[in-house]
């Protein structure tokens, strides 16, 4: 079956519309899922109606409606479950027996590991752990995905198809998803910081600041999509712009004697360990 053939007829609940799922709805109705064949669920009804607004899809909330949950998974085939890590157990204990015995369930919940959630879910429900990022809204985002032990051949394939339509997918076991929260699931957030501490003080270089915040993101979009042509490497990219004796050898000196790799290194580190972590405080 081609992509286009799975978006057009899978139906999709998507529990929880917040930052997450909405990039990764909007990513899939860019790439050609059906807005009727979604339902989507908020806590709260403000939420609900602004989010039906802005996705131009059924939105229900549990303010207005205690079994929102329950009726947006009785007829889906996948299952997007987008709450917040302390709040993921309680979502799906509460609507597990509704669920269709073939629905996949895919979490995209920081650390709350498939032990966990398998333990509130019916035995045998199909069970996919991803790490996706938010750049999924613009059709460039990373899914890391860690299909469970009940989920068929068929059904992982469905899942990757599903994302693949906005990003780049990447198969991994479970043990890696901490990895990949800091290589890609927080790793936005490191370049949107960079591009802040690149216009802040290009302002002090005396550039007006909407102009340096312009010519930040132009050159980050720019360096991103040199680096996915993938014909030269990171660091073969970065020695052409280092003229010896010029400017870029000195800013490149500059980042490696204040350690920038072990900066990152230790960053990383610490996005790793947190999920790890969550995975320990939020159980069931
Ligand atoms: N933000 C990111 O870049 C990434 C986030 N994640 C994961 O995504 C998940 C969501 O994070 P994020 O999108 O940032 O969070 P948000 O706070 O932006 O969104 C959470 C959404 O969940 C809704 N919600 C809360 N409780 C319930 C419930 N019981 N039933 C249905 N909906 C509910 C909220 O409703 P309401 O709209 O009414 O507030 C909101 O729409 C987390 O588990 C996080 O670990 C993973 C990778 C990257
Ligand atoms: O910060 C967080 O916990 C989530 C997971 C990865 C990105 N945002």
């Amino acid at each position: 079956m081609s992509s286009t053939d799975t978006l057009a007829t899978t139906r999709l609940a998507v529990l929880g519309l917040g930052n997450m799922n909405g990039a990764i709805l909007t990513g899939m109705l860019a790439a050609g899922l059906p807005a009727d064949n979604v339902v989507a669920t908020t806590r709260s009804a403000d939420s609900a109606a602004a989010k039906a607004d802005k996705y131009g899809v059924r939105v229900i909330s549990n303010e207005q409606d205690p079994q929102a949950n329950r009726t947006a998974v009785a007829e889906a085939d996948v299952v997007l479950v987008g709450v917040k890590p302390k709040d993921i157990v309680a979502a799906l204990r509460e609507l597990s027996d509704a669920l269709p015995a073939d629905a996949v369930v895919v979490s995209v919940a920081a650390g709350v590991t498939a032990k966990t959630l398998g333990s509130v879910l019916r035995a045998g429900q199909p069970l996919v752990r991803t790490m996706p990022n938010t750049p999924l809204t613009v059709g460039s985002g990373v899914v890391g995905m860690a299909p469970g032990e009940h989920v068929s051949t068929e059904q992982a394939d469905l899942i990757e198809q599903l994302f693949s339509g906005s990003g780049l997918v990447v198969r991994v076991e479970e043990s890696l998803l901490p990895a990949v929260v800091a290589t890609a699931g927080s790793a936005p957030a490191y370049l949107f910081l960079f591009a802040e501490a690149i216009a802040k003080h290009a302002e002090q270089l005396g550039l007006p600041r909407a102009d340096a915040e312009r010519m930040a993101a132009a050159t980050v979009k720019g360096a991103g999509l040199m680096l996915e042509q993938g014909d030269q490497t990171a660091e073969q990219l970065r020695t052409n712009v280092m003229s010896p004796g010029g400017t870029t050898a000195k800013a490149i000196e500059s980042f490696q004697a204040d350690g920038l790799e072990d900066i990152v290194a230790r960053a990383m580190d610490a996005a790793a360990a947190r999920d790890r972590e969550m995975g320990e405080e939020f159980t069931a």
